[in-house]
């Protein structure tokens, strides 16, 4: 089963697509297969290379040069966060979704576009409510996959209306920032641009690719047109905000029910940094904070019935025959709660991730991320926002429960805790 979600013969299949009978028809989906996530072939292969270069170049990667520029970005931003609660009192009770989403939504926002707002920015305000209510909305629309003519129930009609405006009000958004960066890039000397050392963001780099593809058009007009690009930057701050953004809640919510754990966690801390911000490279020696992150990331799946691919042609596994044009559903849920791989699977237990040696080990079942070739490209970027954020909150506060929370959560793309509070009592020095 584990191989299931890796075969090669699996591509996407239009997950965000509502029906592909017509070209018209095409044209307004929500996705219309440009972007990341639902791109194929040709497409997918170029822009996956591009990102995956991109995400290098910028820190957000295991390998590279600039890990210290992104470590700074984040913890810059976790910052802020911490001064923001702090700035409510000794022992402000509150639900952290709005500043934690300012805070992480501002990492994606300097990645991607090159810039970011301050926290009552109108337009800030805005890319974040589409952003709710999308990924809430675009798993209610995702049924229509399977049954297109639920497009004409009002509750359906009515949901992809909503995306389909916030879809071209948001391109027009992102046109306007790709002008303010060309205009940037112009005024900069081609010397300081050539060795890509200038190029901070997604938005610059996708101009600049485009700048040295100048001699070969029909490249550019298949693999980086303007709708390539909206997609493109749409994508890769959707994928990223919701799905960390979502995690660091419940890790938090999970650390404030469970405060015995939470004290190990900051003794581990308290002892490897003593006072001092993260670093990545604290991370081997952080055993718990790890396991701990994980375990979160597989109790609240946060993608729990996965991203769908399909079957581009007949195959068998395990025995089961897979037929051509298939959808493939990886329930992430089931993975990750299967009784026969983990003891107690509704038991929150990071010590399930450390061996005897007091080391990390992952097994082959668990897939926050899925595999294969279409596995998540910002997972390292995803897990250097999860631990430094996570890192710092827990250096900074003691957080409690203000009443009981219902952990089932409620589910859209992702799956969110439901609106909580909680208490951030603010720590001294020491950690006590
Ligand atoms: C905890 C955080 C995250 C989780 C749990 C997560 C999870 C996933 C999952 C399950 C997929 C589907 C993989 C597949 O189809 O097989 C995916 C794809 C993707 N993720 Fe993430 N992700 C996270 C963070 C991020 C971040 C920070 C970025 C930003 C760079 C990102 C960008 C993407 C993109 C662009 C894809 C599509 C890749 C492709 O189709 O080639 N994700 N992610």
């Amino acid at each position: 089963m584990a191989n299931f979600y890796g075969f090669d013969t699996f591509s996407r299949t239009l997950p965000c697509r509502v029906d592909s009978s017509s070209k018209q028809k095409l044209e307004k989906a929500v996705s219309i297969r440009k972007g990341l996530i639902c791109a194929e072939g040709e497409l997918w292969k170029e822009q996956r290379r591009f990102v995956h270069h991109c995400l290098r170049e910028f820190g957000g990667s295991k390998i590279g040069h600039q890990r210290k520029k992104m470590e700074s970005l984040i913890m810059e931003n976790v910052t802020n966060f911490v001064k923001y609660v702090q700035d409510l009192g000794e022992k402000p009770v509150l639900d952290p979704l709005e500043p934690l989403r300012h805070s992480v939504g501002s990492v994606m926002n300097m990645l991607v576009f090159g810039k970011s707002w301050s926290r009552d920015d109108k337009v800030w305000k805005w890319l974040q409510h589409l952003q709710e209510e999308g990924t809430q909305l675009i798993g209610v629309a995702g049924a229509l996959n399977f049954l297109p003519f639920l497009r004409y129930f009002p509750k359906y009609k009515k949901s992809m209306d909503f995306l389909l405006d916030g879809k071209l009000k948001t391109h027009k958004i992102y046109q306007e920032i790709i002008d303010e960066q060309a205009k940037y890039l112009k005024n900069q000397t081609l010397d300081s641009l050539d060795d890509n050392k200038n190029i901070t963001n997604l938005t610059q780099a996708f101009l600049m690719e485009r700048h040295k593809l100048e001699h070969n058009p029909g490249f550019v007009q298949k693999f980086y047109n303007d709708q390539q690009f909206y997609h493109l930057l749409a994508d890769i701050f959707g994928a990223g905000l919701d799905t960390t953004l979502t995690t660091l809640r419940w890790y938090l919510l999970y650390l404030a029910k469970h405060t015995a754990i939470q004290t190990n966690i900051r003794a581990e801390i308290q002892a490897v940094l003593q006072n001092q911000a993260p670093t990545m490279e604290d991370i081997s020696h952080l055993p718990l904070v790890e396991a701990s992150i994980y375990e979160t990331q597989r109790i609240r799946s946060v993608v729990p019935v996965g991203i769908p691919h399909g079957a581009m042609e007949d195959v068998f596994v395990d025995g089961y025959w897979i037929p051509k044009g298939s959808m493939i559903v990886p329930l992430q849920w089931a993975v990750h709660m299967d009784e026969s791989v983990w003891k107690d699977p509704d038991v929150f237990n990071p010590g399930r991730f450390i061996n005897e040696e007091g080391k990390v080990v992952r097994n082959a079942h668990f897939m926050p991320y899925q595999i294969g070739k279409r596995m998540c490209v910002g997972d390292e970027l995803a897990r250097m926002i999860l631990c430094l954020f996570g890192i710092t909150i827990i250096q900074n506060f003691s957080l409690k429960l203000e009443n009981d929370v219902n952990l089932t959560g409620q589910c859209g793309i992702t799956l969110n805790p439901k609106p909580h509070k909680l208490i951030f009592e603010r720590l001294n020095e020491t950690g006590l």
